[in-house]
């Protein structure tokens, strides 16, 4: 099975600092210490309220990052026009609102479908990859196909939250099943949202998997162990998953 990338997503490092408006810890910093202990890339969320990554962090970053930045953000053309002068190497749109604590769901592609396939075709005329974050569901896959984006993000979200075994079972076979159909239909298929160092494996072993975004367990982990082996210690995971360790 092919390599499996890891996207470290350093959001909740700008909310511890943000909590006290000082300049540490910094987004910045945290990026560079995850790319020298192996992340594969960096994820950023620019939200529309701000609440933990800047845009002075994400006008850094660009300079900074020695992987590839994969900005976040949702569908308007503030964060548009921001991305097309940013020029990141990926943009993954997203759903937002502004009382969510976090994300709650994926894209509505297929409700919106002249919106999200204008605001792809605007990004890909300035040569960035676009990725569609999207729920395991077939329709939004076959939205996503029909967008020209040529990335998915399937959230994983549910998979996490699952109360039971048997829910969380059946969020994993979901999942499976999408990947697979998204493949078959010529997506790139990354995935994310609530994934830490107990539940990651059996999605990691999905072969169609190319790169998860993981963040807020890793910066968790991080304020215990240190980023430097908590971004090690994911890897590990992520490697083992794919040896079916
Ligand atoms: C889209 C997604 O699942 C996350 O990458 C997103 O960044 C979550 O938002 P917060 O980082 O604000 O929790
Ligand atoms: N798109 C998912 C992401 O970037 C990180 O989500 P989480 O691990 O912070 O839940």
């Amino acid at each position: 099975m092919s390599e499996l990338y890891l996207g470290v997503n350093i959001d909740h490092i700008a909310t511890l600092r943000n909590a006290r408006g000082t300049s540490y810890p910094d987004p910045v910093h945290a990026a560079a210490i995850a790319e020298q202990s192996g992340a594969d890339g960096i994820t950023v969320h620019l939200r529309e309220d701000r609440r933990h990554i800047t845009d002075r962090d994400v006008e850094i970053l660009a300079q900074t990052i020695e992987t590839r930045m994969n900005l976040e953000m949702a569908v308007t053309d503030e964060m548009i026009d921001i991305a097309c002068r940013i020029k990141p190497a990926f943009v993954c749109l997203v759903p937002e609102k502004r009382e969510e604590v976090t994300t709650e769901g994926g894209l509505d592609v297929a409700g919106q479908l002249d919106k999200i396939t204008a605001a792809v075709a605007r990004l890909r005329e300035a040569g960035i990859k676009v990725s569609l974050f999207i729920d395991a569901d077939k329709a939004q896959i076959d939205a996503a196909v029909a967008t020209g984006a040529p990335y998915i993000e399937i959230h994983t979200g549910h998979y996490a939250d699952a109360t039971d075994e048997a829910e969380q079972l059946a969020e994993l076979k979901r999942i499976a099943a999408c990947a697979s159909h998204a493949h078959d239909a010529g997506l790139k298929v990354n995935g994310g949202h609530g994934l830490h160092y107990h539940n990651v494996k059996p999605i990691a072993a999905i072969p169609e998997m190319l790169e998860l975004n993981i963040g807020h367990a890793i910066i968790a982990r991080a304020a215990f162990d240190g980023l430097e082996k908590a971004v090690r210690d994911m890897k590990r995971l992520l490697r083992e998953a794919r040896q079916g360790v």
